[in-house]
C-alpha cells in the first residue's frame, strides 16, 4: 500500500498536507498522533470513503475502487453491529455478505475471545465486548487490509494483550493492518509506527528506534520529544 503527496480538505479547510507512506504486506503498522491531527482522515481515504489529491494505491487499485472493496476491512470507533443479534448470528450474516472470502465463523470467535458471549444478543454485552463484535464482523470478511481506528480504546488489559496476539497471527497469515492509537505503549506491538502531528507525518520508525534516537525512557517522552522538535523546526522556517 503506497501513499505520495497525500492533501485532503474537510469543509473549507486542508487537513493532510501532502502526506507519503507505505504499508508492507503482512506487517502490522501502528498510526499515532494527537487528537485531531488526521488520522482518522487518512484512515478514511485508504478504505475509499474520503476525497484526496495525490497518489494512493491499496492492494494495487485506488481506493474503493471495485477491485478492492471487498478486500479492505474498516473498523470504525463506532459500532458496526445489529445490536439484536447475537455476536454469532451477526458473524454469519457479514460472513454471509463476504461470500468465498469469508473465514470460518467459530474460528473468528475463538480469536477475539468471545466464544463464551457468542449466543446473547449484543445489546446485553459490555462495551468492550460489543466492540470485540464488531472487530470480529470485520474480521470474519478475512479482508487483505484491516485499518482499525482505535481499537483498543477502553478495553482492559487482558482483553487488549489477547486482541493484539490475534492482530499478530493475522498478519503472520499475510493480512496487512494498520492501527490507530492513543496509547503510546502499544507502538512496541507494531512492524512499523507513524507518527502524525497536525496532518504530516512527522516520523515512519520503530518504538525501538524512537528510544534510541530521542535518548527518551518511554514512549510518550519520545513522542513529545518528536512533537516538540518538529514545533521548533517550524517556528525556525517562520523566521
Ligand atoms: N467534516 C469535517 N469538516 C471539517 N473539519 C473536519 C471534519 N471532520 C474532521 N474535521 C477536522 O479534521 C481534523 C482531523 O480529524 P481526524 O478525525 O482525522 O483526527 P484524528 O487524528 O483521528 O483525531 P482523534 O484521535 O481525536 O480521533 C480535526 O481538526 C477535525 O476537527
Amino acid at each position: 500500500m503506497e501513499v505520495a503527496d497525500l492533501h485532503v480538505s474537510r469543509g473549507r479547510k486542508e487537513i493532510l498536507h501532502g502526506l507519503g507512506l507505505s504499508l508492507a504486506p503482512g506487517t502490522v503498522t501502528g498510526l499515532l498522533g494527537p487528537s485531531g491531527c488526521g488520522k482518522t482522515t487518512l484512515m478514511r481515504t485508504l478504505v475509499g470513503v474520503q476525497r484526496y489529491r495525490g497518489r494512493v494505491s491499496v492492494l494495487g487499485h485506488g481506493p474503493g475502487t471495485p477491485a478492492v472493496r471487498g478486500r479492505v476491512g474498516y473498523v470504525t470507533q463506532g459500532l458496526v453491529v445489529y445490536k439484536d443479534l447475537t455476536a454469532r448470528q451477526n458473524l454469519r450474516y457479514f460472513a454471509r455478505v463476504a461470500g468465498a472470502r469469508a473465514r470460518d465463523v467459530q474460528e473468528v470467535l475463538d480469536l477475539v475471545g468471545l466464544t463464551a458471549l457468542a449466543d446473547r444478543p449484543v445489546s446485553s454485552c459490555s462495551g468492550g465486548e460489543a466492540g470485540r463484535v464488531s472487530l470480529a464482523c470485520a474480521l470474519v470478511a478475512g479482508p487483505d487490509l484491516l485499518v482499525m481506528d482505535e481499537p483498543t480504546v477502553g478495553l482492559d488489559p487482558l482483553t487488549r494483550e489477547e486482541l493484539w496476539e490475534s492482530f499478530r497471527t493475522m498478519a503472520q497469515e499475510g493480512t496487512t493492518l494498520l492501527v490507530s492509537s492513543h496509547v503510546m505503549d502499544e507502538a512496541f506491538r507494531c512492524d512499523q509506527v507513524l507518527l502524525m502531528r497536525e496532518g504530516r507525518l512527522l516520523t515512519s520508525t520503530t518504538a525501538p528506534e524512537l528510544l534510541e534516537d530521542t535518548g527518551a525512557t518511554t514512549l510518550d517522552e519520545a513522542f513529545l520529544a518528536v512533537i516538540t522538535h518538529s514545533a521548533e523546526g517550524a517556528k525556525e522556517d517562520l523566521r
